[in-house]
């Protein structure tokens, strides 16, 4: 388990980090996301110990890294955005290497076949890492991630810079590695977050400004009271009777289909249900309800929403009480 707490980095007078908090459980994902400056990789520098904090601490497994940082480390495999690899090495020589250097106590060979296995890199083990693919130098940072069974992997922007194969070889692979490792993934990419994290803890300027599941995210900034609708009936008469729903704030047409068919967009007063009345109103007209559904953000509407300075009222809570503690 990753715990991080009301951590913070001062450069001179500048916050790269102030007073954050978040876990990540055992066996889970957690995509660690944010705008440029937004300071993740000054916290991924303090979790992996090579940097410290100003305040606050950081714990890998219920240890702390800054007091007992050779028992944290043991704890932690780390896979920098560019891998530590030395090329004139084959993948063989490199992972003995590495073996040695981490002091690892499993059985070599064995432990070093597992791995191989599990990030495919079997059939490479005795070519040059120079000769291999970017992909497959991917896998080689991995796989030294891998080595010493850590509980916790902390993983930088690992798919910058690969193919499309690649980037879904990779993700596939972080997934299972995710059932038995805790996992801590930076990424500015949006998409790669959504597709291989189980959480999402978005920072800006130094701050969490969300940590929740991405289908909670969206819940959470759409509210309930904002729907998208498909409508067949006279656009002007359904606008009307829209508007004419108790609780019912703005509608737009978003978009005319043929045969009087059209998508609204309607928001309603928070707490307000409109859904009934709105049922009631075309039925009693004639007009055919053809969907609806709640106008939910995707990550990326997400994403800017948050770091454009809006944040989410559970959250602001926290905040406010981890600056109290
Ligand atoms: N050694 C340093 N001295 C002074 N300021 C620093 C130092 N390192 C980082 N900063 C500042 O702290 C803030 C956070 O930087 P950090 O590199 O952690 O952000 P980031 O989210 O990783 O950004 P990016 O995605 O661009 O790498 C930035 O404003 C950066 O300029």
């Amino acid at each position: 388990m990753i715990e991080v707490v009301n951590l913070s980095k001062h450069y001179g007078d500048k916050k790269a980090v102030n007073n954050i908090s978040f876990k990540a459980e055992d066996g889970e994902v957690l995509g660690f996301l944010g705008p440029n400056g937004a300071g993740k990789s000054t916290t991924m520098n303090i979790l992996t110990g090579y940097i410290s904090c100003t305040a606050g601490k950081a714990l890998i497994d219920g240890v702390d890294i800054l007091e007992e940082p050779v028992k944290a480390k043991k704890n932690i495999g780390y896979l920098p955005e560019i891998p530590p690899l030395y090329l004139d090495m084959t993948v063989k020589e490199y992972l003995y290497f590495i073996y040695d250097l981490k002091k690892c106590k499993l059985p070599k060979i064995s432990h070093l076949q597992d791995i191989c296995s599990l990030v495919k890199i079997d059939h490479v083990y005795n070519r040059l890492i120079k000769n291999l693919s970017k992909g497959y130098k991917q896998r080689v940072g991995l796989a030294q991630a891998l080595v010493g069974n850590p509980k916790v992997l902390i993983l930088d922007e690992p798919t910058v810079g690969l193919d499309p194969k690649q980037i879904i070889e990779i993700r596939t692979l972080i997934r299972k590695l995710g059932k038995n490792h805790t996992v801590i993934l930076s990424s500015h990419i949006l998409s790669e977050v959504q597709a291989v994290c189980d959480r999402i803890v978005v920072i800006n300027e130094g701050r969490v400004v969300a940590n929740d599941t991405e289908e909670n995210l969206s819940h959470k900034l759409t509210g309930d009271n904002k729907f998208v609708c498909r409508i067949d009936g006279k656009k002007d008469t359904v606008m009307r009777l829209i508007q004419s729903i108790d609780g019912v704030d703005k509608v737009y047409c978003d978009a005319e289909h043929k045969n009087d068919i059209c998508d609204y967009r309607i928001e309603a007063a928070e707490g307000k249900e409109i859904r009934y009345e709105l049922f009631r109103k075309m039925a009693d007209n004639g007009f055919t309800i053809l969907e609806l559904k709640s106008a939910e953000m995707n990550l990326e509407d997400i994403f800017l929403k948050l770091t454009m300075g809006e944040t989410i009222p559970a959250l602001e809570e926290n905040n406010d009480e981890e600056a109290e503690n």
